[in-house]
């Protein structure tokens, strides 16, 4: 596929049936090949997304020093050196700013010296929120050509804990400063006024390591004591609630729909968007709930629904940020406003994701009022007919691409060749349930 490509999904006639699993979560894929990384000894890992920010990440891990082995899909093989190492050539993170944020925090406790860069997306977003603590920690970074942009130039080692208090709920700045304040010297403590996912923190115990955390007011204090080993462990990666959401999503706007994925990680801190789709009258159940790879998982059904506009709550923010495009594009056929506030996040994301939802989907004739930390989007006939930009990001192309399902023209997406950051079987998925998404030559 080529850069200026584009994908149409077109209506579908008849409806979307099927049991699908939903690829590995993301999170935790970039999680534990850079664990693996920095442990002594082997980490097998069973489930792994092989999306292109993750192969990013193994070429990174790899780069440090590790040997990084893929077994079969999605099973993978990391033997760490317990540390990393200077790299001999500039880490590329490719699209990933979990996978460069989480590197830098990792890398930053070694003596070592690395150059991080990306693409051309990854390059317009924000550093500063983790080399400013790392750098507080004793970490020293150079740009190279921006400020606050990769790429950039990191020289770690010889750092100190710190005590660092959130003023945004992210898990890859949380992530980064405990993965540093593992080689530091005394305690690293990081305090979150609200709480965001806690992959890191459950995660970094299976591979050994003491991380101690307690309830402070609506959010979290969690404390780890530097100069903690990790040791290699087995990791089974559940599947991705962010991308489960694109076929349950489909499913509850096309008429006579019904689809089941199973394996989807439900940590509470990653659910928002499920809590939001049943208040909105979602016909949306759960099965089979058990406890995989430390993670709660569980079978996920949805089907069509007549769906009500809702004010999604700003504190549950955090645990859905990812998920407002394809929740905008659901309440594009809901009844009334649905409300979303609260998430400037999404303006520095792989693109500005609040504008280029608004911009899609008016031009798909879906009524929208932008806000400088939200929009909210009014339900009703969705005319489609529309070729949307996406600004290369995979989950503005996703969102449309679901929307034009059940829109009454088709819908087009430029620049899709991104999808494959996250989930790269998406379009086999989606027809494979009966939907109709395909290149325009085919
Ligand atoms: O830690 C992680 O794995 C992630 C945290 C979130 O970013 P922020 O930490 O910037 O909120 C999320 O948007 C991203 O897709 C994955
Ligand atoms: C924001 C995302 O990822 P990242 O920050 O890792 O690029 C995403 O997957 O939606």
């Amino acid at each position: 596929m080529t850069a200026s490509s584009t994908l149409t999904a077109r209506p579908v006639v008849a409806s979307l049936k099927g049991v699908v699993r939903a690829p590995g979560d993301k999170s935790m894929s970039h999680r534990s090949l850079i664990f693996g990384g920095m442990a002594e000894g082997v980490t097998e890992i069973e489930g792994l997304l092989e999306g292109d920010d993750i192969l990013a990440t193994a070429r990174a891990v790899e780069a440090f020093g590790a040997k990084v082995e893929r077994l079969g899909e999605g099973r993978w093989r990391v033997t760490g050196q317990g540390g990393f190492t200077t790299p001999e050539a500039v880490i590329d993170c490719g699209n990933a700013g979990t996978g460069v944020r989480l590197l830098m925090g990792a890398a930053a406790g070694y003596e070592l010296t690395a150059v991080f860069d990306g693409d051309a997306s990854l390059r317009k977003r924000p550093m500063k929120r983790v080399t400013g603590p790392l750098a507080d920690m004793g970490a020293r970074f150079d740009w190279n050509a921006a400020e606050d942009r990769v790429p950039l130039t990191l020289h770690g080692g010889n750092l100190g804990g710190v005590e660092y208090v959130q003023t945004v709920a992210s898990a890859q700045i949380k992530s980064a400063i405990l993965l540093a304040g593992l080689n530091a010297t005394g305690e690293t403590v990081v305090v979150e006024p609200e709480k965001s996912r806690d992959h890191t923190e459950r995660m970094l115990r299976a591979f050994c390591a003491a991380v101690d955390v307690t309830e402070e007011g609506e959010g979290w204090r969690i404390r780890l004591t530097g100069g903690q080993k990790l040791s290699g462990t087995h990791v089974a990666v559940p599947g991705d609630p962010s991308s489960a959401a694109f076929p349950l999503a489909a499913a509850l706007i096309v008429p006579g729909s019904e689809v089941t994925v199973e394996g989807v990680m439900l940590n509470p801190q990653r659910t928002g968007l499920f809590d939001t789709w049943i208040e909105m009258g979602a016909d949306l159940t759960i099965t089979n709930r058990r406890v995989s790879g430390g993670e709660d998982v569980g079978d996920i059904t949805a089907r069509h629904s007549a769906l009500k506009g809702v004010v999604v709550p700003e504190d549950r923010a955090a645990s859905m940020i990812d998920e407002y495009p394809i929740l905008s594009a659901v309440a594009a056929y809901a009844e009334g406003r649905t409300v979303m506030r609260g998430i400037g996040e999404m303006r520095v994301k792989e693109s500005d994701r609040i504008a280029l939802m608004v911009a899609g989907l008016s031009a798909c004739g879906v009524a929208v009022e932008e806000e400088a930390e939200g929009f909210i989007v009014t339900g009703g006939p969705v005319k489609g007919g529309a070729t949307v930009a996406t600004a290369h990001d995979h989950r503005i192309a996703m969102s449309h691409l679901v929307l034009g399902l059940a829109a009454e023209q088709p819908v087009s997406v430029l620049d899709p060749e991104m999808i494959a950051t996250s989930f790269p079987g998406f379009v086999d998925m989606m027809n494979g349930l009966g939907g109709d998404i395909g290149s325009d030559a085919a």
